[in-house]
């Protein structure tokens, strides 16, 4: 808005203060509109072009007159229109007399609200927003009135800021009300006070926006030096909570140290040690059993001279009743003979039930004495390891207790003191008697191992985390950590599974496969067996050891890829095309399908299809795989035909015949969907 619009306003308004002339005026055009002279349309046309100005001006685009009305007014040829014409004319100047100077004063009010929100807006962010809301309401009655847009760039034009605004705005007023003597009424005086009132009402509020601002800033000074405060003490606390975390885990892990002795020594006394024997000078360690097995033993040694007793008996008493003969009383000889016979044969039986009950036990004994056996030796190769002493590792690991002991590492459960949480710390050590160029294909072996697992990310895969060098003989890869055993110490515990659990295991195992099988570089686990299978807390299976792992390139042709790594891997879990000895072999994903088919039997069985009994040295030297033709299952368990037919497709000889890891997920055994 500038003086142009108060100058129209005074045109527009001087206008209507000859409002006394108007009927004259009127009287003259009617009688002029009923001769049709040219001037009839001159007269009606200046009205109407002050009227738009005016209007263009400050009426709204819905109350003003749209040039066109106008205009096809003016081009009536019609006489009653004409007459039309005049009134209607002179009805909407009326209008837009009235409306202007509604709008006018009303415009001298938003263009105050204008300056103290421009004004305003200087004060800051909160404010801003209390003055927005404001604001939207103010300019939603603008959009209503339609032309005044509040335009704080337009508005200070008017209202120069030199000698401050709100004095401007006074000014403004007082301008308004000398130029249009029309406002001098009532109601524009009470507008003005009102208005007054509002710009007290919003200098004292812009007054304690400021407060406020500056309080806001001085809150907001406060807050950022505590928050650097508590980072500083974050900061300082760190290692001490660290520390405070790692010595309770080291007493926890402590107190589980005395108390897996404790239980060792316990187990021995009822299941047996290991003893020192001497033979000449010759010194070696030999188990003996414990008093259980003694005991079992006594019962069984007493059961058989029992069964050896009776059986004695029966053989005397037979030998009694033959030797009476024929002439002797035999209907009474015979009741006795029976009767007496009857005792022996329900004594034996009952020395047979007792003796199957003993061998049970001894079956029950001997599993509990396998573990007695593995928990020694992890115990005594916690004790000589020379990071049983709860190191914390590369500034996070909190070292705990030993897992286990693999052909060339130690795996230790660990606290991630930044994660929080378990892990599984894997030590790598290169034997310091090893030569350089062994070293360093260990190294580079491990590199690829860790390269190939730290991508993979699925639920039944074994997480890789980290990895880091301890010495230069010694480095660390960290797994996530598996609570819930590996299926090889599950099976030694219950050497047979029920099929539907042995089948979940299966599935599970098979969907970590496909996920192998559908990246982009697809991977041969090559190394599928009992210990390579872990399970979490809540029992899920995950495939781990990606030591053997083979990538499979892109360029390799349906055969598969060489094998180049022969004579590696346990060889009862490895297909007959591992032992090619003619050919370097091809292989593909078809080795982890034959894998999964021999766990999937001994689960189910027990024992391993091929070669359980035999050494891996045997295996080869007798081409056991190389023979295993058939796969043959034994009647007890009793297991399903459709396991069993699911095991006779996962062990099929011929390489080309066998489905890959894909088909075999398809496979209608291994689907969970109801039918
Ligand atoms: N991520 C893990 N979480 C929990 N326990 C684990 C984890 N990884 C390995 N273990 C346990 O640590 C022990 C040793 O594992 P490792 O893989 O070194 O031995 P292995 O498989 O017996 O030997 P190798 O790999 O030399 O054949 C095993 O008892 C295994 O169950």
């Amino acid at each position: 808005m500038s003086d142009d619009m108060l100058l129209h306003f005074s045109s527009n308004s001087s206008n209507q203060s000859d409002q006394s002339s108007l009927p004259t005026k009127i009287a003259k055009l009617e009688a002029r509109m009923v001769g049709k002279t040219s001037s009839a349309v001159t007269a009606p046309a200046q009205v109407q072009s002050t009227l738009w100005s005016a209007a263009v001006k400050f009426g709204s685009p819905s109350d003003s007159l749209p040039p066109e009305s106008l205009v096809s007014s003016d081009d009536s040829e019609d006489e009653n229109g004409g007459e039309f014409l005049i009134q209607a004319n002179t009805q909407k100047r009326q209008k837009v007399e009235d409306s202007t100077l509604f709008e006018h004063v009303e415009a001298a009010a938003d263009a105050r609200q204008v300056i103290v929100e421009s004004d305003s807006n200087k004060v800051g962010p909160d404010v801003n927003k209390k003055k927005h809301g404001r604001g939207r309401g103010s300019s939603a009655s603008s959009r209503g009135r339609g032309y005044r847009v509040c335009d704080p760039t337009r508005m200070e034009t008017v209202f120069s800021p030199s000698n401050g605004q709100l004095e401007n705005s006074h000014k403004m007023q007082e301008r308004v009300s000398n130029d249009h003597p029309g406002l001098d009424g009532h109601t524009s005086l009470e507008e003005v006070t009102s208005l007054r009132a509002k710009v007290a009402a919003l200098e004292e509020e812009l007054t304690k926006s400021r407060e406020e601002n500056s309080d806001h800033r001085n809150q907001r000074q406060q807050l950022e030096k505590e928050l650097k405060d508590l980072k500083d003490y974050e900061l300082q606390m760190k290692p001490k909570r660290m520390k405070i975390i790692s010595d309770l885990l080291i007493t926890i892990s402590k107190a589980e140290r005395q108390e897996a002795r404790m239980k060792v020594r316990q187990d021995s006394l009822r299941l047996g040690n290991v003893g020192v024997v001497r033979a000449g000078t010759v010194i070696s360690e030999a188990w003996e059993d414990g008093q259980a097995f003694k005991d079992l033993n006594t019962h069984l040694r007493n059961l058989l001279e029992n069964k050896e007793a009776v059986e004695r008996q029966r053989k005397l008493l037979k030998k009694r009743q033959s030797d009476k003969g024929e002439g002797s009383d035999t209907e009474a000889v015979h009741d006795d003979v029976l009767f007496l016979d009857e005792v022996y044969k329900s004594r034996l039986a009952s020395i047979k039930r007792e003796e199957e009950t003993v061998m049970r036990d001894r079956d029950r004994y001997e599993l509990e004495k396998g573990r007695l056996i593995r928990e020694m030796k992890r115990i005594r190769d916690e004790d000589g390891s020379r990071f049983n002493n709860f190191q914390i590792l590369n500034h996070r690991y909190a070292l705990l207790n030993l897992l286990g002991k693999g052909g060339f590492s130690e795996v230790y459960k660990a606290f991630d003191l930044v994660e929080h949480r378990y892990v599984a710390c894997k030590l790598h050590g290169l034997h310091a008697q090893w030569s350089e160029d062994k070293k360093q294909s260990y190294i580079r072996h491990a590199i690829r191992e860790y390269n190939i697992h730290k991508t993979l990310v699925h639920p039944h895969i074994v997480r890789l985390w980290d990895i880091f060098e301890i010495d230069p003989n010694t480095f660390c890869t960290v797994l996530e950590y598996c609570s819930g055993k590996d299926l090889d110490i599950v099976l030694k515990a219950t050497p047979v599974l029920p099929e539907k659990e042995a089948r979940i295991i299966i599935v599970q195992i098979f969907q970590g496969l496909v996920y192998l099988n559908k990246r982009s570089q697809k991977i041969i686990h090559y190394d599928l067996k009992p210990g390579n299978v872990l399970f979490d807390e809540l029992g899920f299976a995950k495939v781990t050891d990606f030591g053997l792992s083979k990538i499979v390139e892109d360029d390799v042709g349906s055969q598969g890829m060489e094998l180049t790594s022969q004579g590696a891997g346990t060889y009862w879990y490895l297909p007959p095309e591992c032992f090619e000895l003619n050919k370097t072999p091809l292989i593909s994903s078809k080795v982890d399908v034959w894998s999964v088919g021999i766990l999937f039997y001994q689960m189910l069985f027990g024992r391993r299809p091929f070669g359980h009994d035999q050494s891996q040295e045997k295996i080869l030297r007798e081409d056991t795989i190389i023979k295993a033709r058939k796969v043959d299952f034994p009647s007890r368990p009793s297991v399903s035909n459709e396991a069993k037919d699911f095991i006779r497709r996962c062990l099929t000889y011929s390489q080309a015949e066998r489905p890959d890891v894909l088909t075999v997920a398809q496979d209608p055994y291994l689907s969970y969907t109801k039918k």
